[in-house]
């Protein structure tokens, strides 16, 4: 007997739209039954097309599908996730970084049944890091290079009075641990949180932050020095329409993530 699970969105963005339209085309053993939105008319809007209409709910409303994807503003990240763990969900962050500082969320999920399964996202070969992370590794390092305007916003650089708009040549703007990254750069560096996630955790997970003139794509490149192998990986994301901070790959790993929860031929670990 096939096994079908039933999924439920956080946000109608440059992720959770994608997603949501990839869900409704069809995608076995996968079916979607609930979304939350901020702007509703704009939200009914974008589902009118859809061939099965997904609920409209508020975000603590999601936990009624056996999975929660959180694909909307770190700040609404707490209400989306306590209410799929305590419900004992399957839940899948994207604003990775804002389970850096709740991993006490991990400790409730171990209580209810929940599980929290954070995809690649955006970045590449986590499989690897994992696997290397099962034995010893000397250090973890991501160098990330994005077109100044996709760092804006960031409280990091109103904090330290930076202006990335003005940077004509590329230019380091943060070295320091994936803990304090996420901190400052919410909405930038999921990646750096993932990657924490996979190995060595955040406190030793070394981030460096560029504001790149000379790049068009959000590029991540991951070292690693572990006793079983010596990884070094870039990947160059197309920024999403929608939100330059996304690259357009980071819905199709989020539905990969989704697909391996129910196919029978599953590949990487
Ligand atoms: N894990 C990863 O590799 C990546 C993670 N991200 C993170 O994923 C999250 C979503 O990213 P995007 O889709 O690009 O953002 P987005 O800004 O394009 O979309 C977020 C959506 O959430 C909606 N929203 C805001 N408040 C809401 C509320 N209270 N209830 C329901 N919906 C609400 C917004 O209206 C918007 O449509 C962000 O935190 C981002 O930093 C982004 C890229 C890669
Ligand atoms: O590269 C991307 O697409 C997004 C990114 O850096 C992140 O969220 O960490």
């Amino acid at each position: 007997m096939a096994r079908e699970l039933t999924v439920a969105i956080a946000g109608l963005g440059a992720i959770g739209l994608h997603l949501a339209r990839a869900l409704d085309a069809g995608v076995e053993g996968l079916r979607l039954v609930a979304v939350s939105a901020r702007d509703q008319d704009k939200a009914r809007a974008n589902l009118a097309g859809f061939r099965s209409q997904p609920a409209l709910v508020g975000l603590a409303e999601l936990a009624q599908a056996d999975v929660v994807v959180e694909a909307a503003p770190a700040a609404v990240f707490e209400e989306v996730a306590v209410a799929a763990i305590e419900a004992g969900r399957i839940f899948v962050p994207s604003s990775v970084g804002a389970l850096l500082p709740r991993m006490h969320l991990v400790e409730r999920a171990r209580a209810t049944g929940a599980r929290i399964i954070v995809p690649t996202g955006a970045l590449l070969g986590l499989d690897a890091v994992r696997a290397a992370a099962e034995g010893e590794v000397a250090s973890v390092t991501i160098e990330t290079r994005k077109p100044p305007r996709g760092l804006v916003g960031a409280p990091y650089l109103d904090q330290h009075k930076i202006d990335v708009t003005s940077i004509t040549t590329p230019t380091l703007i943060f070295k320091g641990n994936a803990f304090d990254a996420a901190q400052g750069f919410p909405a930038n560096v999921n990646v750096a949180a993932a990657l924490a996630l996979a190995g060595i955790g955040p406190e030793r997970t070394t981030v460096q932050i560029w504001a790149d003139t000379t790049v068009t794509r959000n590029t991540h490149t991951i070292r690693v020095e572990a006793a079983s192998a010596r990884l070094t990986m870039t990947i160059e994301n197309v920024p999403s329409e929608e939100n330059p901070r996304t690259g357009k790959i980071t819905p199709l790993s989020i539905l990969a993530c989704l697909r391996g929860l129910t196919s029978t031929l599953k590949v990487g670990s």
